[in-house]
């Protein structure tokens, strides 16, 4: 059964921060693909200059069209909002589960705030955890370390942020390296976050 690994994000934009990470867990972890499952509507974020879904899964199709391993998913735009991962999680093992055995891939900062998600320990009981390295104020829970169903993926760091594009992009700087070269494109032809 083929192993995917699941990085749940808002990607607005995607950037080659997420690209790097996705890229990383298909080579080097025993994750055969990597679905980013573009979130409508994240429960702790407000929807500040925040586009469309369509857009936004626009812009995960063009930056991952050359890599077979990784893919967009839109399971969570027909879902009620906010978007909890756990029930995304039940609606992915209904549809999938026969074919596709599935994880989460999160950084080190999401996992010092992972006692705060909607059922954090039924998503322990029935999935792993693949977590990357990345630099955040906080401490892991000490429930989480060293936890059997948690693995960490040495990927490198890379301090990018969807707000730190947007908002340069807002002000005439140029944010074009920081972009898969498609999704730049996409962003300044339609005018986004000017
Ligand atoms: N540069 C990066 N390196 C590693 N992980 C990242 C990076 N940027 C974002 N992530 C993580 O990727 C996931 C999806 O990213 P998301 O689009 O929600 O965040 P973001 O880029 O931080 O966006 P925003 O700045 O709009 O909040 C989140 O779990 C986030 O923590
Ligand atoms: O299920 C939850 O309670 C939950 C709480 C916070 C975040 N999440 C998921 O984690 C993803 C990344 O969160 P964020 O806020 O760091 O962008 C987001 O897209 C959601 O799918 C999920």
């Amino acid at each position: 059964m083929k192993k995917v690994g699941l990085f749940f994000g808002t990607f607005n934009p995607i950037h080659i921060g997420h690209l790097v990470i996705a890229n990383h867990m298909v080579e080097f972890s025993d994750l055969d693909e990597v679905w980013f499952v573009i979130t409508p509507q994240s429960p702790f974020k407000t929807k500040q200059s925040l586009l469309d879904n369509h857009h936004r899964h626009q812009m995960v199709y063009e930056a991952v069209e050359e890599y077979p391993k990784l893919k967009p998913s839109t399971i969570e735009f027909d879902l009620p909002q906010p978007n909890y991962t756990v029930d995304t999680l039940t609606h992915l093992h209904e549809q999938y589960g026969e074919q596709y055995q599935f994880a989460l891939i999160m950084g080190e900062d999401n996992l010092k705030s992972f006692h705060k998600w909607k059922n954090y320990n039924t998503i322990l009981e029935h999935y792993s955890l693949y977590v990357y390295p990345r630099i955040s104020e906080g401490n892991i829970d000490h429930e989480f370390k060293g936890h059997s169903k948690i693995t960490k993926v040495d990927a490198p760091i890379m301090e990018i942020s969807s707000t730190f594009i947007r908002k340069q992009h807002n002000k005439g700087k140029n944010v074009r390296p920081m972009l898969p070269e498609a999704v730049w494109k996409y962003m300044d032809e339609m005018n986004f976050y000017r």
